[in-house]
């Protein structure tokens, strides 16, 4: 990742309405749309808080790389190496919000899910964003309504959920708002495509799909731990086995990370505290008062090195 913002013209996305992305917050989620949309063809900026946050997501975005290169090219490392190197001289890095966003088709905002914070960053891109620019979020919960509010460019904002890991996960949330446009509405949409993604279309309702019916599920799984019910070792193992699913909601709510599912579920209570389902979960405040995000800090209910 170079860390200077430069842009090249990209030959391979001419026909395509969106070339050029930014993308705010190069964690987790940030990383893996960043390299998704790097090799689709996109030019791709991320902008982090400091030098280090963009060093990190540059060698979690090469890791992942070399994961896919390995596949693409099995027989040929030298191939597999190049494959590595042009995705990543597609990705430059950026401290600077306002100038990472000039020339920017789409800004992808996947940084805390808090909405004082989202709004902040917000009120900053649209007064530095040109009027073309297309703004989206990666909110896992919150009201991309209300995300957009502290913008002028409500018709051209609306909710893209990626899924962890991104580079693995064909799905992709479409959210439009009331104020979303259809020309809006449809470059989001052939852009999730053109990134190789499954779309499906959500209207701006808490969780949109996945979410609403995960989000409980984890939840449930975590207080089962609480009362005593099974160990998560045994609850992980039963749902892997007794349902099909491809991690169990323990490691699954480990991959997530606890920071994120404890904002979703506040921010969820605070809203609509007489569903019983959005409850707060002690091992939750336990585990993000300790530093205990999950696989991302190196502990939640199992260790990673
Ligand atoms: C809360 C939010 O708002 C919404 C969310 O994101 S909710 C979370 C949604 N995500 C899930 O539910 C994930 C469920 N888990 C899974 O689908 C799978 O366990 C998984 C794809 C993460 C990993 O698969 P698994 O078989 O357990 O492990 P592993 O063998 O390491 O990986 C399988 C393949 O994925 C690849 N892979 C996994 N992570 C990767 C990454 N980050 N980058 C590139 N490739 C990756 C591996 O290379 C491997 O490829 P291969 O089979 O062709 O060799
Ligand atoms: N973790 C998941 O499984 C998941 C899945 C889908 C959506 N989401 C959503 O995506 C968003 C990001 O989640 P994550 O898991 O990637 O979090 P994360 O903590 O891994 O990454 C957030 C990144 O944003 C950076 N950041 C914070 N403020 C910033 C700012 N003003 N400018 C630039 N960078 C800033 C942080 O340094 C951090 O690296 C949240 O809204 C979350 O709800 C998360």
């Amino acid at each position: 990742m170079s860390f200077i913002v430069k842009r090249c013209l990209s030959t391979s996305t001419a026909k395509n309405a969106i070339n050029n992305v930014t993308i705010i917050g190069g964690g987790l989620m940030g990383s893996g749309i960043a390299q998704v949309a790097a090799q689709a063809g996109n030019n791709v900026t991320i902008v982090e808080v400091n030098s280090d946050a963009l060093k990190k997501a540059d060698i979690g975005i090469a890791k992942s790389l070399e994961r896919v290169g390995k596949k693409l090219h099995k027989d040929n490392p030298n191939d597999a190496k190049n494959f590595v190197e042009q995705i990543r001289s597609r990705i430059n890095g950026s401290t600077d919000t306002k100038s990472a966003v000039q020339d920017a088709d789409l800004v992808v905002e996947a940084i805390v899910e808090n909405m004082k914070v989202k709004h902040d960053l917000f009120k900053t891109l649209d007064q530095a964003a040109p009027q073309k620019t297309i703004f989206a979020s990666n909110t896992s919960s919150l009201s991309i309504t209300e995300i957009s509010s502290v913008t002028n460019r409500k018709d051209r904002f609306g909710g893209l959920h990626f899924f962890n890991p991104v580079p693995m996960m064909k799905l992709l949330e479409v959210v439009r708002t009331e104020n979303t446009s259809d020309e809006t509405f449809n470059a989001m949409w052939n852009w999730g495509k053109a990134i190789g993604k499954t779309c499906i279309k959500c209207k701006d309702t808490p969780g949109f799909v996945v979410n609403r019916l995960l989000v409980p599920y984890l939840s449930e799984a975590i207080k089962m731990v609480e009362r005593g019910d099974a160990s998560a070792e045994d609850i992980d193992i039963a749902m892997k086995l007794g349902a099909g699913y491809p991690m169990g909601p323990l490691e699954l709510a480990d991959y997530v990370g606890h920071d994120t599912t404890k904002f979703i579920l506040d921010g969820w209570h605070e809203k609509f505290p007489d569903n019983p389902l959005f409850e707060p979960t002690k091992i939750l405040e336990k585990f993000v008062k300790e530093g205990k995000l999950g696989r991302k800090s190196g502990e939640g209910f199992y260790k990673y090195n």
